[in-house]
């Protein structure tokens, strides 16, 4: 099997057919919607909260609201739909899980989107939810994640799922890949590449993105979505609290599966970390779509569909040469 990561590949430059980067077209149709750019801040109490998820709607930005607040969320589907905003929200698989999308139903709460987010997607139970929520919330647009392997995407997509998350130990928080020995941290672009052609629906390449380029990176690879933590979570709107070192400012980061988020250090494979302070979201989701134009420009097309037909090489760790 042929492995690397994002730092391995540079994607080759095609000729440009447009005037300017403002013509390349960075949209994305995802499930009912379309979205300005192929990423979504990644699902973690760390990275979004309800107010960053109205200003993400209402600005045309995919998000899915985390599941750590399980008791919320009835309530944010509710408030999300009298601003006449998209309801996109998380949930697990244990028993408690079931009575929730029972109560969604009798009540007549009908999210577009629920994403099934656990650490190891290639599961029964998960399989059994998929199943659950398709049978109970049929208009739901059902993501199911997370995994590694074509198997797995095929599994769950003959379960019902209509788009799946991929990506198992490649975030920047994580430690599964040193706890467990398992998983995609080092080769998560080379997954996706195997995930994406088993694929029959679209797929969300989930962790390790470090640089505005890996975004086009992963869309070369077969990623409808990228979903992106520690590079999404220093900001402004940015849930963390600011904490200033030495005049330098930072923001928490903490993992979903980290003793901080669950309050007791059982089965832990996350970690707490500080990650620079950027500003507003804004202008990094901007600068993100600014450098995806570029990057459709590189692919000589106007739009995402263009870079998924480029050449690429392997130049394994040799990309950041004296650059950094
Ligand atoms: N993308 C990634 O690489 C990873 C992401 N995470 C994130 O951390 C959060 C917590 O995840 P998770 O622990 O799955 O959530 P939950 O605590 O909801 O656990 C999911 C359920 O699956 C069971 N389970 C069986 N095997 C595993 C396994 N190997 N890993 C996890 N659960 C298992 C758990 O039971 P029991 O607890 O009794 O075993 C539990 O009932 C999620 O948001 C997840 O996305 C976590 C790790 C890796
Ligand atoms: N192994 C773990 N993975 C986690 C945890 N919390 C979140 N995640 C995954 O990381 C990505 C974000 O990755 P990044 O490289 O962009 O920071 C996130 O979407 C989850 O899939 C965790 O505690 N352990």
């Amino acid at each position: 099997m042929q492995t690397f990561d994002y730092d391995d590949i540079q994607l080759v430059p095609n000729k440009c057919i447009i005037k300017s980067r403002k013509e390349a077209d960075t949209s994305i149709k995802f499930g009912p919607k379309t979205f300005k750019i192929p990423v979504v801040p990644a699902n973690m109490e760390s990275v979004i909260n309800e107010d960053l998820a109205v200003w993400l709607a209402q600005n045309d930005y995919f998000y899915v609201m985390h599941r750590f607040e399980p008791e919320e969320r009835a309530g944010f589907i509710k408030r999300m739909h009298d601003r006449k905003l998209f309801a996109s929200i998380s949930v697990g698989i244990k028993d408690a899980e079931y009575d929730f999308i029972d109560q969604l139903k009798a009540e007549h709460l009908d999210p577009e989107y629920v994403t099934i987010d656990v650490a190891h997607g290639h599961s029964d139970f998960v399989i059994k939810m998929i199943q659950y929520i398709k049978k109970n919330l049929p208009n739901a647009f059902v993501i199911a994640g997370n995994v590694a392997t074509p198997e797995a995407v095929r599994d769950l997509e003959n379960a019902g799922a209509d788009a799946t998350k991929v990506g198992v130990g490649p975030g920047k928080a994580c430690i599964t890949k040193l706890k467990t020995g398992f998983g995609t941290g080092g080769w998560q672009l080379a997954a996706i590449r195997l995930c994406a052609k088993a694929a029959q629906k679209p797929i969300i390449a989930d962790g390790g993105i470090r640089h505005n380029g890996d975004i086009a990176k992963s869309v070369r690879f077969g990623a409808s979505m990228v979903m992106i933590g520690s590079m999404l979570a220093g900001h402004l709107e940015s849930p963390g609290h600011i904490i200033t070192i030495d005049g330098k400012r930072y923001k928490q980061y903490w993992g979903s599966a980290s003793e901080v988020q669950k309050g007791a250090y059982r089965n832990v494979e996350g970690k707490q970390m500080l990650v620079p302070y950027r500003g507003s979201i804004k202008d990094t989701l901007r600068e993100m779509q600014e450098d995806l134009q570029s990057s459709i420009s590189y692919a000589g097309g106007r739009d995402l569909e263009s870079i998924r037909h480029v050449d690429y090489v392997i130049v394994k760790n040799s990309i950041m040469n004296g650059d950094y």
